[in-house]
């Protein structure tokens, strides 16, 4: 199996599509086994994790289907406790792919530390003396992870920057590090600590913080596609979603729930490799920053010669592949396997496509037909289970609360009574 494009994958069961899913990425169906409530991360492996352990948490993965990234056919697990989400990534991702699906780049793997210096009596002075001492920090930098600077990685570049605040103008001087397949955290915020008394020492003050920065605006990575016009529904639904799309380009209120929903793909498979979704939510949000400081759209779209919608999206993607719980946690790195990325590069440019195709999905619902009729007919099966509903229910009971527009709580406990009067 080799196409990412599975009509019909919907309506197999958990195990056939696990098949289906283990077959297109060469794995062996035991190897999906993790998947299993029960058989992912055991309880011993948790209080590793984290601390006061009382149990784990489940979050269902759906596979998101129809995707091809830099020329790559890929299924993409997204953990992620929203129905539709996976549908509507699903969904748009098949628009993309007579136009060659997702084009992906990205800039290497930089991460910065920073450190803040206090007291400085001339800070423009220090600055200088700080840029000279260069690469004496560096080469400092680099003695404290070889094993990084091996994988061939290590330190790129310093920059010293003086940011005025309202108690004093502090110098604060950045270690750029290529960190690889790492997501990079624990290597700068290492560099960082044993640097420091060096830059006090040059810089002439003291020095507090000394933290990687999650504003990660040096490690970007770039997608765009083509969604098919027809596909979308023609050349007035393409227009409509620009001007949808333009309200967040314009208006912080529509800025932040457009940002949410290309979040809720980014974050799904962020999660679901086991990275760490606070430092991407970080890092993409402030990136979503214009230069005068105005809060906008993470995406831009735009329409080609032939009126298809071409949208484009690009943030800063701290992921790793060998850190943090990626290696410890086992759903997490049967998850990674199923993507069957092998860099840490690879797997930003899959989230970025997911986060791409999430939104899209999203400004098409909301220019046509609204979010309520496709997100509301997954949720109901949510309603209809807090109502009670047995699985063998769920079906009938969401057919009447779609057919008659009525996806309420109230709605469903009255048409399971029905249903279990007359027997
Ligand atoms: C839900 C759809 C996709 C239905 O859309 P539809 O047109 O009814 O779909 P379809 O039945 O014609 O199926 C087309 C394809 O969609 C996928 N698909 C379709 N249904 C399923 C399903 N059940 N399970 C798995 N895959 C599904 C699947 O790939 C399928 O192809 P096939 O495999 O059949 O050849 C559409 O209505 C949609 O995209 N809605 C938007 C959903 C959405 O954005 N949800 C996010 C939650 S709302 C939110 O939090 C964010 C928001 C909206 O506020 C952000 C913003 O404002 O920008
Ligand atoms: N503000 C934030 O965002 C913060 C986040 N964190 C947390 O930090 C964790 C991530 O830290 P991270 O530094 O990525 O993880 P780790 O330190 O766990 O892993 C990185 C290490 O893996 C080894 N490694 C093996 N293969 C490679 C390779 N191909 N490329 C690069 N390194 C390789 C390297 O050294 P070696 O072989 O010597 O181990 C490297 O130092 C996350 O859990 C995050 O939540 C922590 C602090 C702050």
């Amino acid at each position: 199996m080799t196409s990412s494009r599975m009509s019909g994958f919907r309506d197999l069961g958990v195990e056939e599509r696990r098949k289906q899913v283990a077959a297109f990425a060469g794995l062996a169906d035991e190897d999906l086994r993790v998947l299993d409530p029960g058989h992912g991360l055991l309880l011993e492996q948790a209080e590793h994790m984290v601390e006061n352990v009382v149990g784990v948490l489940g979050i269902p993965v759906g596979i998101a289907t129809n995707f091809v990234v830099g020329g790559r056919e890929v299924l993409v697990p997204m953990a992620t406790e929203e129905p539709s989400v996976v549908a509507a990534a699903s969904n748009l991702a098949r628009m993309t792919r007579d136009h060659g699906g997702f084009i992906t780049s990205a800039t290497p793997p930089l991460m910065q530390a920073q450190i803040q210096v206090l007291d400085v009596p001339d800070p423009a002075a220090a600055r200088q003396r700080l840029l000279v001492a260069a690469p004496e920090l560096m080469a400092l930098a680099d003695e404290q992870d070889p094993a990084l600077v091996a994988f061939g990685g290590g330190v790129r570049d310093l920059v010293v920057r003086e940011v005025p605040s309202s108690r004093q103008t502090y110098v604060v001087v950045h270690l750029v590090v290529d960190v690889r397949d790492a997501m990079g955290a624990n290597a700068v915020n290492t560099m960082a600590e044993a640097v420091a008394p060096r830059v006090a020492e040059i810089a002439g003050g003291r020095t507090l913080l000394r933290i990687l920065t999650n504003k990660a605006d040096r490690r970007v990575t770039r997608v765009s596609a083509v969604f098919d016009r027809d596909l979308l529904g023609g050349p007035e639904v393409v227009e409509n979603m620009l001007d949808a799309a333009e309200l967040a380009v314009a208006d912080p209120y529509r800025a932040a729930t457009h940002n949410k929903g290309i979040m809720n793909g980014i974050t799904a498979v962020v999660l679901a490799t086991g990275n760490d979704t606070r430092a991407v939510e970080a890092g993409a949000h402030s990136h979503a920053i214009t230069p005068d400081g105005r809060y906008t759209s993470m995406s831009r779209y735009e329409r080609t010669a032939d009126g298809h919608l071409v949208g484009t999206l690009e943030l800063p993607m701290p992921v790793g592949l060998v850190g943090g719980a990626t290696k410890v946690h086992p759903t997490a790195r049967a998850n990674v396997a199923i993507t069957g990325v092998t860099t840490a590069a690879e797997l930003a440019e899959i989230i970025l496509a997911v986060g791409l195709a999430q939104n899209a999905g999203a400004l098409r619902a909301l220019a046509t037909e609204g979010i309520q009729r496709g997100h509301m007919s997954l949720h109901a099966r949510n309603v209809a289970a807090a109502a009670g509903a047995r699985p063998e229910e769920i079906a009938v009971v969401v057919e009447r609360m779609v057919a008659e527009r009525a996806i309420r709580a109230e709605f469903a406990e009255q048409v399971l009574a029905e249903m279990r009067s007359r027997g």
